[in-house]
């Protein structure tokens, strides 16, 4: 990692070193540290209550750190909070917006606080807005305040764009939709900090991922990455005709977890082991019912990393 201050063409837009925060005592982020390069889409992934909202606040200057270095575009956040807000863009709390204000007055007025900002026009047509322009904030649904806070973050033009929990509470067609303005956003080389519950968002987005949990950076890595390096490459399941001896099962090569639930067992690993277990079986006599090969996917990774289970 870069630790250098200066903003070279090359530094990372966003370093995070050695971060910690504590409530109350705890520590809550405890020596976290990351790097983000310009034009990157990097998601932070975790559990509830795993110190990822804690950790791009800080990063936002938010919050202020107990202890560790963060620097975005070489400014420290909290010191230098009038032009980091200058270039970056936020998903706001909806306790940021008043409940009085109409669609169309939140965006001319988050517009007119940036100095290069974005047509909202657009955006709003994009976000499925359009109909809504003259409608007040309070009177507007779940879903569609979220739309509304992704526009507000967007519509700054920022060189850095935060987004906690994008698409919590859309529909499925919105979270496509808001995936693929995303996607968009990117093309323009917006570096962009996404804070996600959804596995197939960060498989979909992300460049790269840091997997939080308990305050720590638990894996960082790209999306497949993470696949091959926690849960083995391949899921194999059956369901097997007769009892397989547990410590041949436990010997196979390449194995990485071993599941039995309900007569069926679910082992991951790699193309060996499919070999080998298929040996396995054939020896024993043992037919395996509803034999089932598949890539491991990122949900099957994060549950190793961390042993809880994502939306
Ligand atoms: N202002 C605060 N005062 C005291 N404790 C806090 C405060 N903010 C957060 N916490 C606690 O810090 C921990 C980390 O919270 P944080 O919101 O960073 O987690 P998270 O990973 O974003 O969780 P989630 O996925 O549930 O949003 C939690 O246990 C939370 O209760």
């Amino acid at each position: 990692m870069t630790t250098g201050t200066s903003t070279t063409a090359t530094a990372p837009l966003i370093e995070v070193s050695g971060l910690r925060k504590a409530y109350d005592g705890r520590a809550v982020v405890d020596g976290v540290s990351f790097s983000v390069d310009e034009g990157e889409i990097f998601g932070i992934l975790g559990p509830n209550g795993a110190g990822k909202t804690t950790t791009v606040e800080c990063v936002e200057g938010l919050r202020t750190p107990d202890e560790g270095r963060i620097r975005v575009a070489g400014l420290d956040p909290v010191r230098d909070h009038a032009t980091v807000t200058g270039i970056l863009g936020a998903q706001l709390q909806e306790s940021e917006i008043q409940p009085k204000l109409t669609v169309k007055e939140a965006l001319e007025l988050y517009s007119a606080i940036y100095p290069d900002p974005l047509d909202w026009r657009p955006l709003a047509e994009r976000l499925r807005l359009t109909d809504k322009l003259g409608t007040r904030f309070a009177k507007l649904s779940g879903g569609q305040k979220q739309r509304l806070f992704i526009a507000l973050a967007l519509v700054g033009n920022p060189r850095i764009v935060v987004l906690d929990e994008l698409t919590t509470g859309l529909d499925p067609r919105a979270r496509r939709d808001t995936w693929e303005l995303i996607e968009d956003v990117r093309e323009r080389g917006v570096t962009v900090l996404l804070v996600t519950h959804f596995m197939e968002e960060a498989q979909r987005l992300c460049d790269r991922i840091a997997v939080i949990d308990k305050g720590r950076v638990a894996a960082l890595d790209t999306p497949a990455g993470l696949i091959r390096q926690a849960a083995g490459a391949t899921v194999i399941s059956f369901t097997p005709s007769g009892p397989l001896p547990e410590g041949d099962l436990a010997k196979l090569p390449g194995l990485a977890s071993t599941d039995h639930r309900d007569g069926r067992i679910t082992l991951t690993g790699s193309d060996e082991t499919v070999n080998a277990v298929i040996t396995l079986l054939a020896r024993h006599h043992i037919t395996a019912h509803q034999l089932r090969v598949s890539d491991a996917t990122l949900d099957d990774a994060f549950l190793d990393l961390t042993g809880v289970g994502q939306s």
